[in-house]
């Protein structure tokens, strides 16, 4: 039975209490916390990392190592290039060939690229095995490693495969972050001025009344917003896991779809652009987006609607795009698990902290959000 770890000093604890309940833990130093997430019963783990972050995940290997566990490394693709149905062959192959049985786990350490394919591979090798993330992203600790979404991209556009499989554990070192370059750190910032909207917004008055301790990974303000952020996602997946809560009617609340905010357009853009734009930057310009097609459809008042360039602006995200046309990104955006037939749903706010959905928006007013969204800055 592998010993449980001393909490370190100044480490929080998030308990995800849904049907099976793991812990987010997040603070610095926190090496020795992935063995306990993996049960007593794992003999050998698989750990998947981006080639280019061996250095992070040589220590998480040596402690599974030093604890007798057998270790298989799996070094994956850079980002969004892991995200493909090719790696997953392949990680599945190498897991075939090293007998990986159920009695066997999955860690991943990298950002949500990693996190998502590597939860894919866990969720799909024989049906499920238990996965630890470990993010090394702003992004990837606030969002991608936490609730279980896995998947990866195909022709046809972003995350469209995929699967619900929620960790056994997720560790935030917030020193990972040090290596992290600035601009990655600050698109991860586009998830968590998200979650300051849908809910939270208290993170957006630490962001805009600090926006370079935001982005700066000694900063206290920055481990605050992990810790926010976070919660927020806790909050929304352990009430709607399989994001089903929106077509329920549950008081007009979507449920989890209110975590993709911003993305039915981000994801096209995405796409449009073969992937090169980092996701929370496609986020950032996503939610201008949503916040003028809201205003248009007379949900949403013109000062939280001007909130969202102005707030994203100041840590330095982009709030504008103008490269593929209206007609691209909306046949696009016509592929969103959100669609219902033909018809476009989006999550927009009725009110700061009031996510609800757009079902079936007039095309003067997509029209008419896009032209704004080409006005913007990027
Ligand atoms: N499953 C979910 O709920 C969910 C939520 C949000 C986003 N996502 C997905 O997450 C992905 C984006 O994740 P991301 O922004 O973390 O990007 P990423 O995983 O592509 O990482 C960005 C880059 O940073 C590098 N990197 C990671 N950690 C580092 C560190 N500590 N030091 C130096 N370099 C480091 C990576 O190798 C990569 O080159 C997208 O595919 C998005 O769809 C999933
Ligand atoms: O966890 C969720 O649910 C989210 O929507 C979080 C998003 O930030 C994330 O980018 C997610 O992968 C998008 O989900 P998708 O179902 O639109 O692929
Ligand atoms: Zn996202």
């Amino acid at each position: 039975m592998p010993e449980v770890a001393a909490p370190v000093p100044g480490t929080t604890t998030i308990a995800v209490r849904g049907s099976s309940p793991y812990d987010v833990v997040v603070g610095e130093g926190l090496g020795d916390r992935v063995l306990p997430m993996l049960g007593a019963d794992v003999r050998r783990v698989a750990v998947l990392f981006p080639d280019g972050l061996r250095a992070l995940a040589e220590p998480v290997v040596a402690a599974l190592e030093g604890a007798g566990l057998r270790v298989l490394e799996l070094p994956l693709p850079e980002g969004e290039d892991a995200k493909t149905a090719t790696v997953a062959v392949a990680a599945w192959d190498a897991l075939g060939e090293a007998g990986f049985t159920r009695s066997d786990a999955v860690v991943t350490v990298g950002g949500g690229a990693t996190t998502d394919m590597g939860g894919f591979i866990a969720a799909t090798w024989l049906r499920g095995v238990p996965v630890v993330h470990v993010p090394t992203t702003l992004l990837g600790m606030v969002d991608a490693a936490v609730g279980g979404k896995t998947g990866m991209n195909t022709a046809a556009g972003k995350n469209l495969v995929g699967s619900f499989h929620e960790p056994a554990g997720v560790v935030c070192d917030l020193a990972t972050l040090r290596t992290l370059p600035r601009d990655e750190l600050v698109s991860g910032l586009g998830e968590v001025v998200k979650c300051g909207f849908i809910a939270d917004p208290e993170i957006l008055r630490l962001v805009e009344s600090d926006p370079e301790g935001a982005a700066d990974p000694a900063s206290p303000v920055l481990a605050e917003l992990v810790r926010r952020s976070v919660q927020v996602k806790v909050d929304v997946v352990v009430g709607d896991l399989r994001e089903t809560a929106g077509f329920a009617g549950a008081g007009g609340h979507p449920g989890r779809e209110a975590l993709n905010y911003g993305h039915t357009m981000a994801h096209a853009i995405e796409r449009a652009e073969g992937y090169t734009m980092r996701h929370g930057e496609a986020v950032a310009i996503g939610m201008v987006f949503v916040a003028e097609l809201a205003r248009r459809a007379g949900r949403l008042d013109d000062a939280t609607v001007d909130r969202h360039a102005a707030t994203l602006a100041a840590v330095g995200l982009p709030t504008g795009y103008d490269g593929a046309d209206p007609a691209t990104l909306q046949a696009a955006m016509k592929v969103d698990k959100k669609s219902r037939g033909d018809q476009l749903r989006f999550v927009v706010l009725d009110a700061l902290a009031t996510p609800r959905i757009l079902a079936g928006p007039a095309e003067a007013d997509l029209l008419a959000a896009d032209a704004a969204m080409r006005g913007g800055a990027r």
